[in-house]
């Protein structure tokens, strides 16, 4: 492919009421696009930037499978409906006929698009920006190695056959690599080659995969980090063809500006546990609190994919460039005050029916985290489930505290360590952008201001995951306050329980106690003798 192009990569900057145009934007204009993943988080917010800055872009083609009883169309008109495409419709209201599902499923080995689509998408294609993955840490090996490698090694087949291709983006992790702590913008190998890898599951029964997946995965934490490292390794095999380069995102997080702050539409990374403390049945988490909590803005994201494939497709490097999206080594936050930050924020934006009061410990002391699992998640579980026993109706706290510790165990991993990812090749492309580029298309993270980012993060779940009007705010700080009167009931309770049975069984806590009343007796005496002397 490198080498094919025949059309005008460096269109001149157009002026726009008074301003030069985008570089980027005016680039976009007028191109065939393919996006995979168009569906999931990052790919709305990639398809809606792209439509917003680039109205004048001939198409957007999106790989879709049907899903929930939802047919192609009725998954793009929810999408283009949404709150999160207001604005698109504005610049680009004819945003509908841009569009253009097909037909895909990335499970299958010929990716199940038909022909006569295949065939629109060989000879149309501009540019590909590959965002699909099963981004579950536990999938079986066999089902993550079909969604991030096979499907990624075909879809580079497919851009292969690409006449007009400039550039083909793939997303990627920047965990990908995670059992190394200093990480470059480089592609390290597997032991197994990939193509080994994607034979053998062809053949080899679940019960052998299951098998030798911890032997595969090695000192990985799970098979999503693995298969993305496949995945990249299949991409560099591809690269001397094509014109690729590599994004690697760390924690994506809700937008930190564009379309609007705090917009999220998943449970992924730290929503899910967001929403979990906000209504108080996540109250610690084995996690260091001076670890560098790496989370990156989903629009942050979108901007580096999109001048990354501007600068993919004019300046053609001659070998495949990996951009690391993460904030840590630009503005690092750390998780402990991270906690703190969300906590405050409930406090300003409680979730509604919280089960109890927000509480957020991060702790790295094993013990101390089974005794909070015992005391602070699963005590309450079997006593609410108890309470609704008694009240005739199911039980179910025990069950979905059991799933979310699961989750939680699962993350533990990323809460644990810190990573350094060095930033060559995304500070190079940032001094490369013009000024109306680095505002357009910012991914400066150094510009980031945390507690606010964590707080409009917090409306966002509030808003967007979880459907709270923030009518409700003062229902909801009510109802913490009950919470807080029952706790400080219930405390007090215990203890003169637990103080009353101490007594009766042993003299020593009697004589600590008679201590005790003997003292307070002697100093309120002393205190009222010394006030009526002063009189
Ligand atoms: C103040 C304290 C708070 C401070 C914030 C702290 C934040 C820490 C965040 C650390 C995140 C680290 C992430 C590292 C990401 C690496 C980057 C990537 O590339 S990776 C790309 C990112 N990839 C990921 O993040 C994938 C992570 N998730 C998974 O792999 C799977 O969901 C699973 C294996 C954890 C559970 O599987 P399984 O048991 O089969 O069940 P299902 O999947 O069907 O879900 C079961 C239930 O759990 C729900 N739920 C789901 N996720 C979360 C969550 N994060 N949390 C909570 N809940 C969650 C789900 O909605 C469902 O609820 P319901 O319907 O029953 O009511
Ligand atoms: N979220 C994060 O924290 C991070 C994500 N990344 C990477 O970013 C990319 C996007 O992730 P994100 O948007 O969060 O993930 P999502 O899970 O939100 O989206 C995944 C997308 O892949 C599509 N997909 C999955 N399986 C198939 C299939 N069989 N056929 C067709 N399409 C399929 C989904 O379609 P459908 O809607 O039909 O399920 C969806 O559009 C991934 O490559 C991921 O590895 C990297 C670092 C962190």
């Amino acid at each position: 492919m490198k080498g094919h192009l025949t059309r005008n990569l460096f269109p001149e900057p157009q002026k726009t009421k008074g301003r030069v145009m985008s570089t980027i934007a005016a680039f976009y204009s007028g191109k065939s696009i393919l996006i995979t993943g168009a569906t999931g988080f990052l790919g709305k917010v990639l398809m809606e930037k792209l439509f917003r800055t680039s109205p004048d872009l001939k198409v957007i083609y999106i790989l879709v499978r049907p899903k929930a009883g939802q047919t192609l169309q009725q998954r793009v008109f929810q999408i283009l409906n949404s709150k999160l495409f207001e604005k698109v419709k504005d610049v680009c209201p004819n945003v509908h006929e841009k569009i253009r599902a097909i037909y895909a499923d990335l499970n299958q080995n010929d990716l199940a698009i038909s022909k006569e689509d295949k065939q629109e998408l060989l000879s149309c294609t501009d540019i590909v920006f590959h965002c699909a993955a099963t981004v579950r840490f536990d999938d079986h090996l066999r089902h993550a190695v079909q969604l991030n490698v096979t499907a990624t090694q075909q879809l580079l087949l497919m851009a292969s056959q690409m006449p007009k291709l400039e550039a083909f983006i793939h997303i990627s992790t920047a965990f990908s690599n995670c059992n190394l702590k200093h990480i470059d913008e480089v592609i390290y190998p597997c032991p197994v080659e990939p193509k080994k890898i994607i034979d053998s599951m062809e053949w080899l029964d679940d019960a052998i995969i299951d098998e030798i997946t911890p032997k595969l995965i090695g000192d990985r934490p799970n098979t999503y980090t693995y298969t993305k490292a496949l995945g990249e390794m299949v991409v560099q095999q591809e690269s001397s063809n094509l014109n690729i380069a590599i994004v690697r995102p760390s924690i994506v997080g809700a937008t930190w500006q564009e379309p609007f702050p705090g917009w999220v539409d998943n449970l992924n990374g730290p929503s899910g546990l967001i929403i979990a403390a906000g209504k108080g049945f996540l109250r610690a988490i084995r996690g260091t609190p001076k670890a560098v909590a790496d989370l990156i803005p989903v629009d942050t994201v979108a901007n580096l994919t999109l001048a990354v494939g501007w600068y993919t497709a004019v300046n053609r490097p001659k070998s495949t460039l990996i951009y690391h999206c993460t904030s840590g080594n630009f503005n690092p936050c750390y998780w402990g005050k991270m906690g703190f930050q969300v906590l405050a924020a409930f406090e300003k934006i409680p979730f509604e029916r919280a089960f109890r009061r927000p509480y957020a410990d991060f702790t790295t002391n094993t013990i101390t985290t089974q005794y909070w699992n015992a005391v602070s998640h699963r005590a309450p579980a079997i006593i609410y489930d108890f309470y609704l026993r008694l009240t005739g109706r199911k039980p179910r706290m025990t069950k979905l505290m059991n799933r979310l510790l699961r989750t939680v165990s699962m993350l533990e991993y990323f809460l644990n360590r810190s990573w350094e990812w060095s930033t060559y090749n995304t500070e190079m492309l940032m001094s490369e952008l013009s000024p109306e580029d680095q505002r357009v298309f910012n991914f400066d993270v150094r510009q980031l201001n945390w507690l606010e980012y964590i707080e409009n993060y917090v409306l966002g779940v509030k808003k967007y995951l979880l459907k709270e009007d923030m009518a409700g705010v003062p229902k909801a700080k009510q109802h913490l306050k009950r919470l807080r009167n029952i706790h400080y009931l219930f405390n007090t309770a215990l203890f003169l329980i637990a103080w009353r049975l101490l007594i009766a069984r042993s003299q020593m806590a009697r004589n600590v106690w008679f201590f005790i009343v003997n003292f307070c007796y002697k100093f309120l005496s002393y205190f009222r003798a010394s006030s009526t002397l002063k009189v």
